[in-house]
């Protein structure tokens, strides 16, 4: 019975519209370095993780001259017009390297405060599980659900409520086969675990730190700054 190996997906053709900015948000400087590059040194840092699959717009000149984008376990694919059309590319190019039984760990460049600690706390979760699943964090304010005129029109029950996050982690094959699916059937999935209970099965919420926050809009760049020098103090026990 091989070995079984771990490997990551990232997401990183998006052009970031909703941070109203004139680059790719994943190429906006955080304390001197790009998103993009924190994102990775940290995914490269995990040692488990035999290769990145860094998914890419094909049109994106940037990456050529961050160093870090040469890295022998860092592998280039092209993007797509959505994130699921990217995710799906990028598990591609795993198909021709790794085991479908292997476990690929999907991660927004976005999210460039990924701990450590959240990264071995996953892992060790859903190693032996028959699914996988995502870290996440349960919903602490009072959720509310408003019409386009802003208007509410209910307060929702956050009992059981998680903000999902990434990464998400599922075996290769079984994550191919459901996102090829969902996107074959025209659903709209905004994440794996989405295209993983289409098909029919039910992953795991890991709970993670809240400060793996997604930078999206304008003030989540400062926010996340402040989270990576706050994280840059801590030792981590992993
Ligand atoms: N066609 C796309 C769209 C998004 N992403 C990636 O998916 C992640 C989460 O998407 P999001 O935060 O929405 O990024 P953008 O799509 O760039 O943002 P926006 O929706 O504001 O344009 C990001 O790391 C983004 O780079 C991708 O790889 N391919
Ligand atoms: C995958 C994700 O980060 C989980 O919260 C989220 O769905 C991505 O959404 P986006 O609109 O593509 O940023």
């Amino acid at each position: 019975m091989n070995k079984v190996r771990y490997w990551a997906v990232v997401p990183a053709a998006g052009v970031g519209r909703r941070m109203n900015v004139d680059i790719p948000k994943q190429y906006l400087e955080i304390k001197g370095k790009p998103l993009i590059e924190h994102t990775l040194g940290r995914l490269l840092d995990f040692p488990h993780l035999e290769r990145i699959v860094v998914v890419l717009d094909r049109e994106d000149e940037y990456h050529q001259s961050i160093e870090l984008m040469r890295n022998a376990r860092i592998q280039l694919a092209e993007g797509g017009d959505e994130r699921y059309h990217s995710v799906l590319s990028g598990l591609r190019v795993l198909l021709d390297m790794a085991d479908p039984n292997d476990w690929v760990l999907v991660h927004d460049v976005a999210r460039p405060c990924i701990r450590r600690s959240d990264l071995d706390w996953l892992v060790n979760q859903l190693h032996e599980h028959p699914v996988g699943g995502l870290l996440g964090s349960p919903v602490t304010d009072t959720i509310k659900k408003a019409g386009s005129d802003d208007v509410v029109s209910e307060t929702v029950d956050r009992q059981g409520l998680w903000h999902a996050m990434t990464p998400q982690m599922f075996r290769l094959g079984m994550l191919h086969d459901a996102m090829a699916k969902a996107i074959a059937d025209k659903m709209p999935v905004t994440d794996e675990a989405s295209a993983i209970e289409y098909s029919g099965k039910q992953p795991v919420m890991v709970e993670g730190h809240a400060d793996n926050i997604k930078v999206t809009r304008g003030t989540d760049l400062a926010l996340a700054s402040l989270y990576i020098e706050q994280q840059s103090k801590l030792i981590e026990v992993s």
